[in-house]
């Protein structure tokens, strides 16, 4: 790059993907080549990155009885997952589908909880043969069901009961969990009866607590709050002689898309030790964070297709979507959009950064100023968690391809889908 070269925008909340010499790079790779060689829309992951992010989990549960279970509804790419499995994670599923892409992955099946508000009988019957180390139970009904499909397959199944706090999160109120109004959990005033009925019940063994109380939470104080009406619970339970093996604090630790400060984990973690040492909690603890661990260990790699300047706009069309991105037309969510190689020739303008689906809503960036042309690649920041995974066909668009990045290597996790290949139809018109 010339010395004129244009001052490097930021890559928030990624210290892994960085400039040098103009070009952006994840550990020693220039992305650009990556794009070139398999394509965009491509989603490119930085091992270190995730590796980086577990460790601060682990940093703040030196030393205690742990499982990090990985929610792995945030990112469930076979590549990562067997990347977190080997580094000693274990996985919080909440679907049939999940069940299999993690034993896929080689996770210890008694390292799996299984989470989520409507399991089905065959999901429950498919988990227990399985073998998986907890069911968090999120309704009286639910326990019934669980305690006869159990029953039918001459077993117990391990469960901890998902309590609602009734705790604001203060996040979007789209993904806040623990609020009464919302769908999940046991209400807490209800969570001492449920007990007792899951104690009473043959086909269950009740292992532990679970709390969820939202997710992108970036203060720590309802956080701590929720942990506190979990330990009252925890405690009144002991009173009723209804011990405890675990208790489990769930995921929703946020990460930086634009300037968010959210509490570093191992920070956060040392204040909830100390809480539980306060009370002479000695129970093995279990988390499930999904986006802290994933969110910002990925980008998705796109190309400028068109530069349409309208009558009010100027509008920029790349070739990834909301069919790839969701975020934005979810949640109007923020991500970060910067080019791969700075153009030292290109105006800045502000546009409108917009995918080709048939939707007003198919936008990705609003009102970003960039300096770019036809045909350049732009990276979508912080795009690790609750994209792909949420990726979709619609306007019979293929998914992306997905890149990891580990030291100076690139490993292709997943090919390119077109829409059709399910379908195991020829392409009809030879492409
Ligand atoms: C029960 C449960 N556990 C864990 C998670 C993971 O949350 P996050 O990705 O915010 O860490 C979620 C999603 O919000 C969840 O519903
Ligand atoms: N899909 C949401 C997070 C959902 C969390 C799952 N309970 C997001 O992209 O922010």
């Amino acid at each position: 790059m010339p010395a004129s070269c244009p001052a490097a925008p930021l890559v928030p909340g990624s210290p892994f993907f960085h400039y040098a010499d103009g070009h952006l790079m994840a550990e020693g790779l220039a992305l650009a080549d990556l794009a070139r060689q398999h394509g965009t829309p491509l989603f490119v992951y930085s091992q270190a990155a995730l590796l980086d992010a577990l460790a601060a989990y682990q940093r703040g549960l030196a030393g205690r009885d742990t499982l990090i279970c990985y929610a792995m509804k945030a990112n469930s790419t076979l590549g990562l997952l067997q990347t977190l499995v080997q580094a000693g994670c274990g996985l919080d599923i909440v679907s049939g589908g999940e069940l299999v892409r993690a034993l896929r992955s080689g996770v210890d099946p008694g390292h799996i909880v299984f989470s989520g508000v409507g399991k089905s009988r065959l999901e429950m019957r498919q988990a227990l043969q399985a073998g998986i180390g907890c069911f968090n139970v999120e309704s009286l009904a639910e326990l019934e069901v669980l305690n006869h499909e159990a029953l039918a397959l001459g077993r117990q199944a391990p469960v901890s009961l998902r309590v609602n706090p009734d705790v604001d999160a203060r996040t979007h109120p789209y993904i806040s969990t623990g609020l009464k109004a919302n769908k999940f959990g046991i209400a807490h005033e209800q969570a001492l009866a449920a007990y007792r009925r899951a104690a009473a019940l043959p086909g269950l063994r009740v292992l532990g607590i679970d709390c969820h109380i939202g997710s992108q939470i970036t203060d720590s104080a309802p956080y701590l709050d929720a942990l506190e009406r979990v330990l009252d619970l925890v405690q009144a339970l002991e009173q009723e002689g209804i011990a405890l093996e675990h208790i489990d604090l769930g995921g929703g630790l946020g990460i930086t898309y634009l300037d968010e400060t959210p509490p570093a984990a191992d920070r956060l973690l040392a204040q909830v030790l100390q809480r539980l040492d306060a009370r002479g909690c000695r129970h093995r603890l279990l988390l499930e964070p999904g986006r802290s661990l994933v969110g910002n260990a990925g980008v998705c790699l796109t190309e400028v297709l068109y530069q349409k300047p309208g009558a009010e706009k100027n509008f920029l069309i790349i070739d990834a979507a909301m069919n790839d991105l969701p975020r934005p037309a979810l949640y109007q969510a923020y991500h970060a959009i910067v080019p791969l190689q700075l153009d030292t020739d290109a105006t800045p303008v502000q546009y409108e950064v917009v995918g080709p689906v048939c939707e007003s809503g198919d936008w990705i960036g609003r009102e970003r100023t960039l300096a770019v042309r036809t045909g350049d690649w732009l990276a979508v920041c912080s795009a690790g968690a609750y994209c792909m995974s949420m990726a979709s066909n619609y306007n019979s668009r293929g998914r992306a391809a997905e890149v990891l990045v580990a030291g100076q290597s690139a490993q292709l996790i997943r090919q390119r889908e077109n829409p059709d290949d399910s379908l195991g139809l020829e392409p009809p018109l030879g492409f």
